[in-house]
């Protein structure tokens, strides 16, 4: 993790992003999916923001909508201060340079019928930035930087494995310069052993370039690993917002305890109260109305189905959208504890030790 980002130098602001699909259909009570749903965050520059929730909780929609790739039902999205739903076509242009997308499957992302060389200095071309020889030499350059070599320029995707191809898809991303990264998911369909490499190149080119990083996930240990403030939604919102370390040492939310309870992560705190996720997430078309955590809430009282519960600052600046937040501090959920992991989560569990040790041992990243 790098260290804490300066507060108030936000290059990309969410403000009340909504985003619902569908609705338009011939049925007579079409269905509306709230994907997201009244989503507010500020990204500081040079920091990594994770966003975390399980799956269908809107993640990487929300992804999308900050880098404008779909558009927005309604809210606004700012890049450093200018709205980017109303640029005009040389700033989508500046903006389609300065913010980039890594994808978790770098295989379905990449162009199988163009070579690497083709596929990283495409951006090079489409911006201007280089012609001929010169381009080459940029894409070279850009291959020995995600650990690559520049012999690789002639191959094509399918002769790479997973872990490469998600260097091609980052050296890609870094061709135009960019300042901000969002990762939707950048490590989860690699083998762990390569999600550590992946991980490790991501911050050293953090910290090469000062790049800002968003890291879309549902994996808390690479979050924990990663991201200097997380932001934790369900069904659409977000439940969470707080500094990594506070976060995981005293998840506020009854949502964040239960994920980080059903997820163990290295270490756990002792304080960290134990609550068992049960049932299944509801459906984003039909949302629980009041606090949509409430239908899997063990604190859940009347109030909770009647009034949507605001995402409050606390007094350390962390922002929990709970009614009961303060109550249940240190009371834990009692009765419920996590079970213990999967005989394939424990076996990551201990990869993921091993990987920390040898960073806290500082040994250099194999890159
Ligand atoms: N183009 C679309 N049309 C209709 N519904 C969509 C579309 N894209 C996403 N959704 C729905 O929006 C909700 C949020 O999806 P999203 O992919 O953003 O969630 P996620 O948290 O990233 O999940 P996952 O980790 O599984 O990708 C889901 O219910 C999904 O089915």
């Amino acid at each position: 993790m790098s260290a804490a980002a300066p507060r108030n130098d936000v290059i990309l602001e969410g403000i009340d992003l909504k985003k619902h699909f569908g609705g338009g259909g011939l049925l007579s009570t079409p269905t509306v999916v709230r994907a997201v749903d009244g989503v507010s965050l500020a990204v500081q520059r040079g920091e990594t923001f994770a966003i975390v929730g399980e799956s269908g909780c809107g993640k990487s929609t929300l992804g999308r909508l900050l880098l404008r790739l779909i558009e927005a039902t309604s809210g606004d999205v700012r890049y450093e201060g200018q709205s980017i739903l109303s640029l005009k076509p040389n700033d989508v242009r500046r903006l389609r340079r300065e913010l980039q997308i890594i994808f978790q499957d770098p295989f379905a992302s990449l162009n199988p019928r163009m070579n690497v060389g083709d596929i990283v200095g495409e951006p090079i071309w489409l911006h201007g930035l280089a012609k001929g020889s010169e381009r080459r030499d940029r894409v070279a350059e850009l291959l020995n930087t995600v650990g690559l070599r520049a012999a690789h320029a002639d191959r094509y995707p399918h002769e790479f494995s997973g872990g490469q191809r998600q260097r091609i898809g980052i050296a890609r991303a870094l061709a135009g310069d960019p300042k901000l990264i969002i990762g939707d998911e950048p490590v989860s369909a690699l083998d762990v052993s390569i999600q550590a490499q992946i991980i490790n190149l991501l911050e050293d080119l953090k910290e090469r370039f000062g790049l800002t990083l968003v890291i879309v996930a549902h994996d808390l240990a690479v979050i924990r690993h990663m991201s200097d403030r997380v932001a934790v939604m369900y069904l659409g919102q977000i439940m969470e917002l707080s500094e990594t370390d506070a976060l995981f040492d005293n998840p506020l939310h009854p949502y964040t305890q239960a994920l980080l309870a059903a997820i163990p992560v290295p270490s756990p705190s002792s304080r960290q109260p134990k609550v068992l996720l049960q049932g299944d997430i509801p459906s984003p078309a039909s949302p629980p109305s009041g606090c949509r955590f409430h239908t899997r809430c063990p604190h859940a009282r009347p109030v909770c189905s009647q009034q949507t519960p605001a995402l409050e600052a606390t007094p350390e600046g962390r922002r929990v959208a709970c009614h009961f937040w303060r109550e249940i501090q240190g009371a834990g959920a009692g009765s419920i504890t996590a079970p213990p992991p999967s005989p394939a989560l424990a076996k990551r569990l201990e990869l993921y030790r091993t990987w920390r040790e040898r960073q806290d041992n500082a040994v250099a990243p194999s890159l």
